[in-house]
């Protein structure tokens, strides 16, 4: 589904790179999650796979991006939002109605669909991410979860084949957070959308992602399942990421010859598996 070879970029007036080379494969249904310390090149990342980079922010850039099976330097920006939808950190400035259904017409407006048409997609939308009951509400009254999904419902409105989510879940409580990768889950499982998700918490990352990318200075530093990259607790924190507490414990546990196994990726698989540990103990 992507396919990024090579890619560099330097901001224009900038003498650092924020990507450096960069090589990522996004297999078609994968739901991927990207994480690195601040300032390892993320956003800039993102800005390039929905094209923002280098066609809206200029700078020094080179290397190849393929979105489904297209190279998107040379596709029209209207082709690519058909097959990429992107939601960003900031969602608030994403958002420009008072009305949750207008919001979602906006970003259809210059598709020339008919009315029908429009009807069909709003409602299919807004039950993805389940606010089929939110569709005459006031934006600003909604939380920021809720909020979030209107963004991600404007975005699923033109049935992309990839959605694309930079920190998606920074606005929110953990409980939100939790419900956000729920959604973006199903959207993966039922409806067979690529995600690509960029999150600073590493737990929801682990927990729910196929496979795992971890930047730094601008490249890919580990890449592979999650369990795999969890295995590479000493590369996360020399690069100053902090593995799940959990995960801390089981690393500890497999030092002290507790634990033999791979280490969990989710508080209730460490759990069960501190069960047996204790269970055996008796
Ligand atoms: N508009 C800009 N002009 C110049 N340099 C920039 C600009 N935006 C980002 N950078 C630089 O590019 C590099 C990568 O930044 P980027 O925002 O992509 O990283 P990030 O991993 O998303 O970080 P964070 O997690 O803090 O959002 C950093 O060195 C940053 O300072």
């Amino acid at each position: 589904m992507i396919d990024v070879q090579d890619l560099s970029f330097s901001y224009q007036g900038s003498a650092g790179k924020a990507l450096d080379g960069l090589r990522l494969k996004v297999e078609k249904g994968q739901f991927y999650g990207i994480a690195g310390p601040a300032g390892a090149g993320k956003s800039t990342f993102a800005m390039c796979l929905n094209g923002a980079v280098p066609r809206l922010i200029e700078g020094d850039f080179s290397g190849q991006i393929y979105i489904a099976g297209k190279n998107i330097m040379e596709t029209p920006v209207d082709q690519l939002c058909s097959v990429t939808g992107s939601v960003f950190q900031d969602v608030e400035s994403q958002l420009v109605s008072s009305v949750v259904e207008d919001e979602i017409v906006f970003g259809m407006e210059n598709l020339s669909f008919s009315k029908e048409e429009m009807d069909v997609r709003i409602a299919e939308s807004l039950a993805a991410v389940g606010i089929s009951n939110l569709r005459q509400a006031n934006i600003w009254s909604l939380s920021g979860g809720q909020k979030q999904r209107v963004a991600i419902a404007s975005a699923l409105a033109l049935r992309p084949q990839l959605l694309i989510m930079d920190e998606p879940t920074s606005e929110l409580d953990p409980q939100a957070s939790l419900e956000l990768f729920h959604v973006l889950t199903s959207l993966n499982r039922k409806h067979g959308m690529t995600i690509v998700v960029i999150e600073q918490k590493l737990d929801l990352l682990f927990r729910f992602c196929d496979r795992l990318a971890i930047m730094d200075k601008g490249s890919v530093v580990l890449e592979g399942g999650s369990r795999d990259v969890l295995e590479k607790q000493d590369i996360l924190e020399e690069i100053g990421l902090q593995v799940p507490p959990a995960a801390r414990l089981f690393f500890l546990l497999k030092r002290v010859g507790v634990h033999h196994s791979s280490i969990p990726v989710s508080e209730e698989e460490a759990c069960g598996i501190l069960a047996e540990i204790l269970d055996k103990g008796r």
